[in-house]
């Protein structure tokens, strides 16, 4: 693709959640080989941007493009270059890890085998609870049947991670840290929030800073009603 054309770009967004304006003519473009940190305090509307650029949501004004071409109309075809993982994880309690890695890497376009998933799954240390039911794992487990995602999509070209190091131990958080650094190294773009300063050293670094909206009165609510 042409250097000329960013591989993300966000034009102008405006994000309002309930009665808030969270953000509004928010740009950012990068390219590929960029890790991009999304900080700001509780509340500024971190996580409602990465739903924005996954396309859970969508901008009340504004366009996100993917290699130069709106998210909303590639659909699949951006979905197939995406890994998203939310601070919910994505896991369901019900089932054991190696099922949910395989549900989520089918509903994410990426099937796997069953012995590729118990691969992954013991790259992030949980050899031996393959059948386990999530529900009786730990919190930093249950994280980690979420992360094995990123070793069975490694070639998804986008990652975007929601507080992807909470309640991971020390080593798990350095393990992530080089993972992200070698996507990002190797091409990749990977988006994240995080309240913890981890080190991550990934040769092209870009922020953005959430500084919290405003409350909307009662007439700016219906004026976005109807638009
Ligand atoms: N489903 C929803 N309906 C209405 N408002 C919401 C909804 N989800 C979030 N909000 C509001 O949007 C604002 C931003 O929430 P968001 O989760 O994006 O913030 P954040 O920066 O990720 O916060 P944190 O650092 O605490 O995770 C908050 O004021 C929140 O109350």
């Amino acid at each position: 693709m042409s250097q000329s054309v960013p591989q993300l770009e966000l034009k102008d967004i405006k994000c309002i959640r309930g009665e808030r304006l969270l953000f509004r003519k928010l740009n950012f473009s990068c390219q590929e080989g960029t890790l991009v940190r999304i900080s700001g305090p509780n509340g500024t509307g971190k996580t409602s941007l990465l739903r924005l650029l996954v396309g859970l949501m969508s901008p009340q004004e504004g366009k996100i493009l993917w290699g130069g071409q709106e998210i909303k109309k590639l659909k699949e075809d951006f979905w197939k270059e995406l890994v998203y993982i939310g601070h919910l994880n994505g896991v369901k309690d019900e089932l054991a890890a190696r099922e949910n890695l395989l549900i989520n890497c089918e509903i994410g376009e990426h099937p796997i085998t069953s012995e590729y998933a118990d691969e992954c799954l013991k790259k992030v240390g949980l050899e031996g609870f393959e059948d386990q039911i999530t529900r009786a794992l730990s919190q930093g487990q249950r994280r980690r049947v979420a992360l094995a995602r990123l070793y069975a999509s490694s070639h998804a070209k986008l990652w975007v991670l929601d507080e992807p190091f909470v309640a991971l131990d020390v080593a798990a958080v350095e393990n992530l840290s080089n993972q992200i650094a070698e996507h990002v190294n190797s091409g990749g773009i990977v988006i994240l929030t995080t309240h913890q300063e981890v080190p991550i050293s990934a040769n092209k670094k870009e922020v953005i800073t959430l500084k919290g909206g405003v409350w909307l009165g009662r007439h700016e609510m219906k004026k976005v009603k109807n638009v």
